[in-house]
């Protein structure tokens, strides 16, 4: 006999359309890049029990639809151009009761050029703009984010004082660099429905926070790779009163002080120092700093591959 089967989480769309929009203010172009990432899910029972597709709103559809919706709106930002996306999925068909959109924004900096034209960018550096949106056809959950944000301190940090049992032999310091990849990942408390209040300008949040961590990272005087995480996270919290909780995964990037000595050379002196900057492996610091009161919504595990990783 076979054994009864039950449908679990189940969802669907495509993945990784990649879309452009230019706006042209005259000879002055705007640009906004995105690899937008759609899952929806509803009434799938049918098509995975028997394969009627009655329910189904095609992969292919909500391709297309992410361009005709860059077109016919523009992207004012990743949150802006997600909402839009989740709510026309939701809206537009009876069978979708969910749609969850995950957008990476690539950076576009312009190259000043002399005379009129305003058409000519580079790629920025200094890592990618995330967003996650949940529509469920009443409540917006609103996730943005950043990665990829390499920063390093030259000093200011020590690490010592902690456990040591038989297999320690990290010798404790006073002075380190201190270097990691930030993921951030931080929920709103904006959720479309206009209960808290009017959504935010969300480039210039993403801005604020951006500004916070970075600023955070580099003014902390650090014992503890988890003290600066928390002072990161706490930086947002309390300067942006619109955001609920912040995830942050961050690799410690060991840099290691080289001995020198076989060469007859002191490492390390009021003159500077040589390190080696490892690859692997790495320490993996993560936690979310939460406003007193909030839930932790955000997903734990913001490295799995962004888009891509478990809901
Ligand atoms: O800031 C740090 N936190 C740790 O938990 C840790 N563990 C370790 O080996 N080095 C460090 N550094």
């Amino acid at each position: 006999m076979t054994p009864a089967t039950r449908l679990g989480q189940n969802q669907y769309g495509k993945a990784e359309t990649r879309v452009v929009r230019v706006t042209r203010d005259g000879t002055t172009h705007h640009v906004r890049d995105l690899n937008v990432s759609v899952a929806l899910s509803g009434d799938m029972e049918a098509v995975h029990r028997s394969g009627d597709n009655a329910a189904v709103l095609t992969t292919d559809t909500t391709k297309n639809t992410v361009f005709a919706l860059a077109r016919e709106h523009g992207i004012a930002s990743p949150e802006d151009f997600g909402l839009l996306l989740a709510r026309h999925f939701v809206a537009g068909q009876p069978t979708i009761h969910r749609a969850r959109i995950r957008i990476e924004e690539y950076a576009w900096e312009r190259i000043p050029t002399p005379g009129e034209a305003a058409h000519s960018f580079v790629r920025a550096g200094g890592g990618t703009r995330t967003a996650q949106i949940t529509f469920d056809g009443r409540r917006a959950e609103i996730l943005s984010g950043l990665t990829g944000v390499t920063v390093l301190n030259t000093t200011d940090s020590e690490f010592h004082g902690y456990l040591k049992d038989r297999y320690t032999t990290l010798p404790e310091t006073t002075d380190r660099v201190l270097a990691t990849d930030v993921t951030a990942v931080w929920r709103h408390a904006h959720d479309g429905t206009g209960a808290a209040g009017a959504a935010p300008d969300w480039d210039a949040a993403h801005a604020a926070a951006r500004a916070y961590l970075l600023d955070a990272f580099a003014t902390t005087y650090s014992y503890s790779l988890q003290q600066t995480l928390f002072a990161m996270g706490s930086r947002v919290i309390e300067e942006l009163p619109g955001v609920e909780e912040i995830r942050l995964s961050l690799p410690n990037k060991h840099h290691f002080l080289v001995d020198l000595e076989p060469f007859g050379l002191a490492n390390e002196g009021p003159d500077g120092a040589v390190y080696f900057a490892a690859d692997r492996p790495y320490g993996l610091i993560e936690a979310t700093v939460l406003r007193d009161g909030a839930e932790q919504r955000v997903p734990v595990d913001l490295t799995a591959p962004w888009p891509g990783g478990p809901a």
